[in-house]
């Protein structure tokens, strides 16, 4: 999906909503543990619930990869069921990888080629080579850790030099190896103050941004510092989402929960105008 696309798809679905599929198997509702395979079952529900209000999935790999082989198989299923039944859903790997030029190649064919992920995220600290091999791949994207929404993101991205801080170098070093057109940032809602700075160094960039619900961080926030022409944002919430209610009725809870969050965004954009 490239970038005109991707706006086509929030305008259409008048959303920028990104629900995180952090399938918890410790928190996945006890009536789905008996099934076959209770992740695949849980995000199938989660999907076909929540699809009508939501432009992006992010699976997060490390609630798959725990579980062995088995989990990487109900990923596999996830990611099939959702490009094969939701195809202009966009589709994001938060596995936040990267590693000398030769490894990184490894990754970015294990979730680019092999998976059907439009997207994955990527660690910048290993500098160009490392992220590179995942730019590959024609309309697939690098979604590059910026500014994230942790509290250890205090230890190193605010470090600054010459009036730089880490963060801001990672921005704008980066537009060297990849454009709008196939990298975006993963910058934190709960940092949304921040995010006046940020846009003055990538103002067309798309910005994942993770921290709504559980986290605290304000959607509203976010739309006022970040939003830009062709929105640039897809705002991801995930155990609020995925986990409001752990009854029978989990999937019409994350429905739910989904619709309020896109009549807020549906909200955003009339006031920017873009819809
Ligand atoms: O800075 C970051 C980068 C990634 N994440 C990931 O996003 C989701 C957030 O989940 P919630 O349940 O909505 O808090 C999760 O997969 C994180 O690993 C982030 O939170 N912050």
């Amino acid at each position: 999906m490239n970038y005109q696309a991707l706006f086509e798809q929030i305008k259409k679905k008048r959303s920028f909503l990104c629900v995180g599929l952090d399938s918890d198997i410790k928190k996945i509702p006890a009536h789905l543990l008996n099934t076959e395979d209770p992740v695949f079952e849980f995000n199938k529900a989660i999907v076909d619930a929540t699809a009508e209000f939501t432009v992006a999935y992010k699976p997060n790999i490390a609630f798959y990869e725990c579980l062995g082989a088995k989990g990487w198989i109900s990923l596999e299923k996830t990611v099939n069921y959702i490009k094969e039944n939701y195809s202009d859903i966009f589709l994001i790997a938060d596995a936040k990888r990267g590693d000398i030029g030769n490894t990184s190649k490894m990754y970015a064919s294990a979730f680019l080629e092999n998976m059907p992920f439009d997207s994955i995220t990527v660690a910048p600290y290993m500098g160009e080579d490392s992220v590179t091999p995942f730019l590959e791949y024609d309309n697939k994207w690098v979604i590059l850790l910026a500014l994230t929404s942790n509290k250890g993101a205090f230890d190193l991205q605010f470090f600054e030099q010459n009036n730089q801080r880490l963060f801001e170098r990672v921005l704008e070093k980066s537009q060297e190896w990849g454009t709008k057109e196939n990298m975006m940032y993963v910058v934190g809602a709960t940092k949304a103050e921040m995010l006046g700075d940020i846009r003055k160094i990538v103002p067309e960039h798309f910005l994942l941004v993770p921290g709504v619900g559980a986290q605290g961080g304000s959607l509203q926030e976010v739309a006022k510092y970040g939003m830009n022409n062709a929105c640039g944002l897809l705002v991801n919430s995930s155990r609020g989402i995925i986990f409001a209610d752990s009854s029978e009725k989990f999937a019409e809870a994350a429905k739910e929960e989904s619709r309020k969050l896109q009549e807020e965004m549906e909200l955003l954009l009339k006031e920017k105008s873009l819809i």
